[in-house]
């Protein structure tokens, strides 16, 4: 299967368990692979035929800017529920990275895959 993936996509959100977490917008940093076959659209050059990355990167946008949990592990599955069922797409693997949450630590999140490739 071909992958379309996106990279270094940075969302302001409130995400976290402490009280200024709460209130304080924090960065989360996602790097997604999602599965598709790119054959129909290769042939047609029709965006019709492909999974449109702007269109996913809107919706994600707009998810994790809107959203409030306080883990990462309960952002990151419902943004991959959100992209099995809105985009048909078979398989993908998200990686979510909360730069700066631990001191001393430059990186720190979760990997998630989810489907079947
Ligand atoms: N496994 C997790 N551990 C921690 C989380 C989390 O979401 N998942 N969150 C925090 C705090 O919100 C942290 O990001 C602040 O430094 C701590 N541990």
């Amino acid at each position: 299967m071909d992958i379309i993936f996106l990279g270094g996509l940075e969302i302001e959100t409130i995400i976290g368990i402490y009280d200024w977490e709460r209130t304080t917008k924090q960065t989360v940093v996602l790097d997604i692979e999602m599965a598709f076959d790119i054959a129909k659209a290769a042939e047609t050059d029709d965006i019709e035929y492909t999974l449109d990355y702007k269109k996913v990167s809107k919706r994600i946008i707009a998810f994790v800017e809107d959203s409030q949990f306080l883990l990462v592990e309960k952002l990151i599955v419902e943004i991959a529920n959100l992209l099995l069922t809105e985009f048909a797409i078979p398989w993908l693997k998200i990686t979510l990275n909360k730069k700066g949450a631990i001191r001393g630590a430059s990186d720190v999140g979760i990997v998630i895959e989810r489907g079947q490739k």
